[in-house]
């Protein structure tokens, strides 16, 4: 049917036995196609466990997961739990043969029945995920990030319509983690696959993912395209996991001349800039963060303070005085 689902979990609640109830609560959520779904939230909130749920690793308590029509089965109800066109990888890439090479890691998922096919896949794998050159090499032998790409070919092997991602990039240095992300995009551009990945990093989420869908407490409060999360959050919760923002209550926010009856006011770096000014200079900059290309700068007035980026490295040592102007801020 044109119209099915393709991914889909129907009002899905999972909590577990404990002192707290923990899990989640009436997840109804739909996956499409062919773009990188990450699902975002505190630690605590529910994300492995929704994500376990969409791979059939754990049975719902109530509501069902359906994978184009078709229902997918947790342990409970099957004694091998998930479906052959998803896959899942996480942090640990606890499946590799530590003792072969690259290449045997991939190919030995691959039928024997037709060995042209099986060397020909066997490149493209490699070759999507940059490992050519290490075909040869021990996985033993191989860096975190390496093997981490070794688990995603593997995964990739036959051809699956839905991979899972865990925090794949937590072991993966920032220079690796950047190519790892870009790779994965293509293929998602280049295969039609689907990408549903859990990540606590929001410049991650940011720039991988097509859709995100926020969790707390066990329950999607948000979900849309990054640019519009981001810029116009919903709640407060959403605001500050994807920024490094400031937080005000309504009567700090008046030294900033902004009114407000709501009780809190949210200010990203980016809205704050020094501005060239004759009236008195009454932010006082308290902190300087080096941060490579620019300053994470800290600047106090009274019992108020903000943070701010900075690109004029070094013009605004500890102690200055300045003037600011405030383009946007959230209230909640
Ligand atoms: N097997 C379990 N038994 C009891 N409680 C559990 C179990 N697994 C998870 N929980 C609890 O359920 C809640 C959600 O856990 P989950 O791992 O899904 O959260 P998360 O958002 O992925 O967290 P993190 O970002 O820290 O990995 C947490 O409070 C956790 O302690």
């Amino acid at each position: 049917m044109a119209d099915q689902p393709f991914l889909q979990a129907k009002a899905v609640s999972k909590i577990y036995n404990g002192k707290h109830a923990a899990g989640v609560r009436n997840i109804t959520i739909d996956i499409k196609p062919a773009i990188i779904t990450a699902i975002i939230g505190e630690s605590g909130s529910g994300k492995s466990t929704l994500l376990r749920l969409l791979y059939g690793l754990l049975s719902p308590q109530e509501g069902r997961v359906s994978f184009k029509g078709e229902m997918i089965w947790g342990p409970e109800e099957k004694l091998i739990p998930g479906h052959d066109q998803m896959k899942m990888v996480t942090q640990h890439a606890d499946d590799l043969n530590l003792f072969a090479n690259v290449w045997d890691n991939i190919a030995t998922l691959l039928p024997n029945t037709n060995l042209a096919y099986k060397k020909e896949r066997s490149e493209q794998l490699l070759r999507q995920l940059n490992m050519l050159h290490m075909a040869d090499k021990k996985v033993a032998m191989l860096s975190g990030g390496e093997k981490q790409r070794v688990a995603i070919a593997r995964a990739l092997a036959l051809k699956p319509e839905v991979l899972f991602l865990d925090e794949p990039f937590n072991q993966v240095d920032t220079s690796f983690r950047e190519g790892l992300q870009r790779d994965i995009r293509r293929i998602v551009d280049e295969t039609g696959i689907a990408v549903i990945m859990v990540s606590h990093d929001p410049a991650e989420v940011l720039s991988m993912a097509d859709e995100l869908v926020v969790i707390r407490n066990g329950e999607i409060i948000e979900h849309g395209a990054p640019q519009e999360l981001y810029n116009h959050p919903q709640n407060f919760y959403t605001a500050k996991l994807l920024s490094n923002c400031t937080v005000l209550d309504n009567q700090q926010a008046k030294s900033l001349g902004i009114e407000t009856e709501l009780q809190k006011v949210v200010i990203y770096p980016e809205w704050i800039s020094i501005v060239q000014s004759f009236m008195p200079k009454k932010w006082i900059v308290t902190h300087s963060l080096f941060k490579g290309p620019y300053e994470e700068l800290v600047l106090t007035h009274d019992d108020v303070s903000i943070k701010m980026f900075n690109l004029e490295m070094g013009k605004y040592p500890l102690g200055k005085g300045v003037n600011i102007k405030v383009s946007k801020h959230l209230a909640y």
